[in-house]
Parts: C-alpha cells; sequence; structure tokens
C-alpha cells in the first residue's frame, strides 16, 4: 500500500543560514502511529510545517496521500490535520461554531452529524455550547484536537499533545490518539515524553540536527537495542565490587546496598546465572531480585549521545 506520506530529500535552510532539516527521507504507512522524536531544535515543528503549507521547503519533495504539497497544495492540505501544542482559537466562540467553522475553512460543505459524532467522541457533546473561555485545559485541548479533525483528515499531526498536562489527562489522551487510530486515521505526534512513545508507537523516528538517525518499529528497537538490567538487594551493603565479580562489571548503587548488572536480553549466554552462582559460592546474601528492561528514553539518550 502506498504510504499516507512521503517525503523525499528534504532540506530547510532558514535565512539565518541555518540548516534546520538536512536531507530528509520519511514514509509514513497508512493507519500508524509514528513517533517523532528529537531533542529541542531538531527541527520536528519545521518539518511538521512545511508538510502542513506554513513554512517554505529549500529542496525536496513531499506527498500527502500521492499530492504534491506544492503542485496539489489543497488536496494535499486537506488530507492533513494539525493539533498545535498552544490552543490557537477565539475564545469567546463556542465549542459547536468553532468546529464546524474550522470544516467549511477547508471547503467542506456542512455535515452537523459528522460534527456531532466527532464531538460526542471527543466527550464534548455536553460542552457544545459553551464557550472555549469556559472549559478546563484538558477540554480546549480535545477541542483542538475536534477542528483538526473538521474536515475529516487522514493524516493527523499532534505536537506535543500532553506538554504540561497532568497524569490522568495524559491517559485519556492516549487512549482518545488510539481511538482515532483505530477509525483509520494515521497519527504523527511529537513527543519529549519518550514514555509517550513508548506506550503509543508503533514505529519510532529520532530526529537530530534536521537529520532522520532512525527509523524503527517500537518494539523490535526495544528488541534490539535495550538491555535488561538485573538488581539485586544486597543483606549487607559493599564498599566495592569483589574482583571474583569483574568478569561481570557489575555496579553498586544505594550506598553499596544495590547490585546492578546489565546484559544484553537477546544474548544466548546473558550471564545472570553465573553471576548468581558465583554470588553464592562468594557468600553474597541477597534479600530481593529484579530484572527490568531498559526504557526507550535510555536508547533515545544513547543514540543521540552517539550522533553527536
Ligand atoms: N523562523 C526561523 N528562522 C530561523 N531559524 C529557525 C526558525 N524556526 C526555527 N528555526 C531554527 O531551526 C532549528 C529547528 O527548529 P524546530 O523548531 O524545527 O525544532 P524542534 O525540533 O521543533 O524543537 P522543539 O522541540 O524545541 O520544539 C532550530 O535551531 C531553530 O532555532
Amino acid at each position: 500500500m502506498p504510504s499516507i506520506l512521503s517525503i523525499s530529500a528534504l532540506s530547510k535552510h532558514y535565512k539565518s543560514g541555518l540548516k534546520a532539516l538536512d536531507g530528509v527521507d520519511l514514509e509514513i504507512r497508512r493507519g500508524e502511529i509514528f513517533a517523532l522524536l528529537g531533542p529541542n531544535g531538531a527541527g520536528k515543528t519545521t518539518l511538521i510545517s512545511i508538510v502542513c503549507g506554513t513554512v517554505t521547503k529549500t529542496a525536496g519533495t513531499i506527498a500527502v496521500d500521492g499530492h504534491d504539497i506544492v503542485t496539489d497544495a489543497r488536496a494535499a492540505r486537506r488530507k492533513i490535520g494539525l493539533v498545535p501544542q498552544e490552543v490557537a482559537v477565539d475564545i469567546f466562540g463556542t465549542v459547536w461554531n468553532t468546529v464546524s467553522f474550522s470544516r467549511g475553512l477547508f471547503g467542506r460543505s456542512p455535515d452537523p452529524a459528522y460534527i456531532e459524532q466527532l464531538l460526542r467522541d471527543l466527550s464534548l457533546w455536553e460542552k457544545r455550547n459553551s464557550k472555549i473561555i469556559e472549559l478546563s485545559g484538558g477540554m480546549k485541548r480535545r477541542v483542538m484536537i475536534a477542528k483538526a479533525l473538521s474536515h475529516e483528515p487522514d493524516l493527523l499531526f499532534l505536537d506535543e499533545p500532553t506538554a504540561g498536562v497532568d497524569v490522568n489527562l495524559r491517559r485519556d489522551m492516549w487512549a482518545l490518539v488510539r481511538k482515532l487510530r483505530d477509525k483509520g486515521v494515521t497519527i504523527i505526534l511529537t513527543t519529549h515524553y519518550i514514555e509517550e512513545a513508548e506506550e503509543m508507537a508503533d514505529r519510532v523516528g529520532v530526529i537530530d540536527g534536521g537529520k532522520i538517525l532512525l527509523v524503527e518499529d517500537k518494539d523490535a528497537l526495544m528488541r534490539k537495542l535495550g538491555k535488561r538490567r538485573l538488581t539485586l538487594a544486597l543483606q549487607e551493603p559493599m564498599s566495592h565490587v569483589p574482583d571474583e565479580l569483574a568478569p561481570w562489571s557489575p555496579t553498586l548503587e544505594n550506598d553499596g546496598l544495590r547490585l546492578v548488572y546489565s546484559f544484553d536480553a537477546e544474548a544466548d549466554d546473558t550471564g545472570m546465572p553465573g553471576l548468581l552462582r558465583r554470588l553464592g559460592e562468594l557468600g553474597i546474601d541477597f534479600r530481593d531480585l529484579d530484572t527490568s528492561r531498559s526504557s526507550l528514553e535510555d536508547i533515545f539518550v544513547g543514540l543521540v549521545e552517539r550522533a553527536a
């Protein structure tokens, strides 16, 4: 199936001379949730802005569902919904009017039944006659999503969807994004919360310095680069790691009360059984033992550091 978004050799040089994007190639699959991760200034907003037509590119081509964003701009733009970070609407307008009006801006004929369903799906129906200014922060964000979906786009950009929102609202947003995906909307989200990408994304792209460092299936990425950590809570604190344990290069944490061993979860020999045996031989007792997977955050930090 052809990609919903196809970006080829995209570059952007701002007038200041800064290369915000440098030869970006990216294919977004229909129906996926794609998380674009990158540190501040990596080029995420520039990329989204070019696709949405608010910033002009220096070089490269972009097609949205087969429509070139320059030669077939209107058709391309109609396919896209953008939820910006900031609430950018007339705060004295009502929810209903704001969302319906936005649909008209894309040349779509009115469809009250569609708008009603949209507001119901976003738990905004009861508030349809409220002014935006009267809504809570979470509701305002949902209005921004309703507005972005008002013209029935196939591709939705969410720019930092949960920046500054509390844990409960974040979970609600995640559920909502999944529901949208289930309805067939392709979603590209940028986020600083790696946990968010870990939780939601089907695929992950890492961008830094205007270049795509990696695009990979999230699960495969975590399997490939992920390490596991074995943590042992010791009965007695240790002042240093005994020489006998050097082959495993464990580290001490928590004032010597925790012994931590990192290993490759995919390896045939993880080294863990041998380490536990050796500890027994040395009479080192532990109260508890725990293994955990390294997070996408560890992987991300490692990648960006290596690129630097
Ligand atoms: N209008 C502009 N003129 C000149 N430089 C710009 C302009 N907009 C962005 N930049 C620069 O381009 C680079 C990429 O910025 P961009 O906003 O795309 O990054 P970002 O990944 O979205 O960062 P953040 O996570 O902080 O939002 C930065 O160095 C930024 O300072």
